[in-house]
């Protein structure tokens, strides 16, 4: 079967939408046809250098479709059902599945080598093989995909919003509500309101922070963390440390959530300064922290009781959080049409990497041709 697909060849170099061969689907694995797919941050640094993968790769990691086909010994969902992919895979049966740490799973292990776990691709083209970013290659009209790669959703769920959940919604809102573990009353301090911040918004308020403060250079992001439940909006570390230390009479924050696209050493040393006894920082954000080390005193540590975390997908599990995400939506209690911006195509990929780069969209969705 062919598909188009957006391949990156190279660091530096932007998409290219060329036509791949694709492998039937083998034993445990699922032929899908992709609706829509995220414009995440992540698959920027796959170029820029933070997230070098093996090349040549087929982008996209936030995905959602319906499933075309299934290899011998798939149990988990049939031809017809309607899927949100996860980007970590779930074994259910690896050390890290079986204690509950399913965000966590070895499988996904490769997912920047983005091969199958026997080492073997299933997009090819001119005798090379092709790499699928976190095993998925949403940026392709159809893939070849792992059954434990895919969460079944509800039909009537609209797949273009349900695509969000995928990878942005959990991996922010489940940086406030499990990896910082937001309180009632808390005072909460969130750096970087992209497609992951603005979820780590939902995900404080759903908590019930008291104080929501939210760091942001863009005013356009500042605005919307504003409708979205935060209480105050900065464009500087600095401005939001002034403010927390008057909130609070001085007792500072509970945590700091770092979600920026690069992380250097002042987001984080800004994020251990505003928490105060007890606090917990969270980095979530991956840019720039490829052989980065990052210092803070060990004194606090100690005689404050801080705690440093970093956060993948929010440390949910993808099999039961993906649901129930989607089920408050469903209900009117999480926001998901409001996250998109912007829909784009695979012709126009490029042009929304460019517009995420700029500020001026707080989640670009890549709706593929039906
Ligand atoms: N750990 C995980 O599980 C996980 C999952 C997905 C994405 N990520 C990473 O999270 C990061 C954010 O992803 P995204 O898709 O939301 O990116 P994004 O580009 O949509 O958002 C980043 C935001 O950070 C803001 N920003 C930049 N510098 C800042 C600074 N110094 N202080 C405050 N804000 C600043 C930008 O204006 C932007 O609004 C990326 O590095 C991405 O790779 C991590
Ligand atoms: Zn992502
Ligand atoms: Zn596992």
């Amino acid at each position: 079967m062919k598909t188009r697909a957006a391949v990156l060849f190279d660091l530096h170099q932007p998409f290219e939408i060329i036509e791949l061969d694709l492998d039937d689907p083998g034993p445990g694995e699922v032929l899908i046809k992709y609706t829509a797919a995220g414009l995440c941050h992540s698959d920027l640094h796959l170029s820029d250098g933070s997230l070098p993968p093996r090349f040549p790769i087929v982008g996209g990691h936030e995905g959602s479709g319906v499933i075309e086909a299934v290899g011998p010994g798939v149990t988990k969902v049939k031809p017809g059902d309607h899927v949100v992919c996860s980007f970590i895979p779930n074994c259910g049966t690896c050390r890290y599945c079986s204690t509950g740490r399913q965000n966590l799973c070895d499988m996904g292990a490769t997912i920047l080598d983005g091969h199958m776990p026997d080492g073997t691709f299933r997009f090819h083209a001119d005798g090379k093989d092709f790499g699928a970013m976190c095993m998925l290659g949403t940026f392709s009209e159809r893939s070849v995909i792992s059954q434990h790669s895919v969460v079944k959703v509800d039909d009537w769920l609209p797949l273009d919003k349900a695509v969000l959940v995928g990878c942005g919604v959990p991996s922010g809102w489940g940086t406030a509500v499990y990896t910082g573990g937001v309180r009632q009353g808390d005072t909460v301090v969130i750096y970087g309101i992209g497609g992951l911040g603005i979820n780590t918004v939902q995900g404080a308020v759903h908590s019930g922070a008291r104080h929501v403060v939210v760091v942001d250079p863009v005013q356009f992001k500042r605005d919307e963390a504003m409708k979205f439940g935060a209480t105050h909006a900065f464009a500087t570390a600095e401005e939001a440390h002034a403010a927390v230390e008057k909130l609070t009479w001085g007792q500072m924050a509970d945590q700091a959530l770092i979600l920026v696209g690069t992380v250097d050493e002042p987001v984080v040393s800004a994020a251990f300064d505003v928490i105060g006894k007890g606090g917990t920082v969270v980095i979530t954000g991956l840019g720039n922290m490829t052989d980065k080390t990052v210092q803070v005193s060990g004194t606090q540590l100690a005689l404050f009781g801080k705690t440093i975390k970093g956060s993948l997908f929010g440390s949910a599990n993808p099999q039961y959080d993906i649901v129930k995400l989607l089920r408050l939506y469903d209900e009117g209690k999480l926001k998901l049409d409001e996250l998109i911006t912007t829909t784009y195509t695979l012709e126009t990929l490029n042009q929304g990497y460019q517009d995420l780069q700029d500020g001026k969209i707080m989640r670009g969705v890549l709706v593929h041709d039906t």
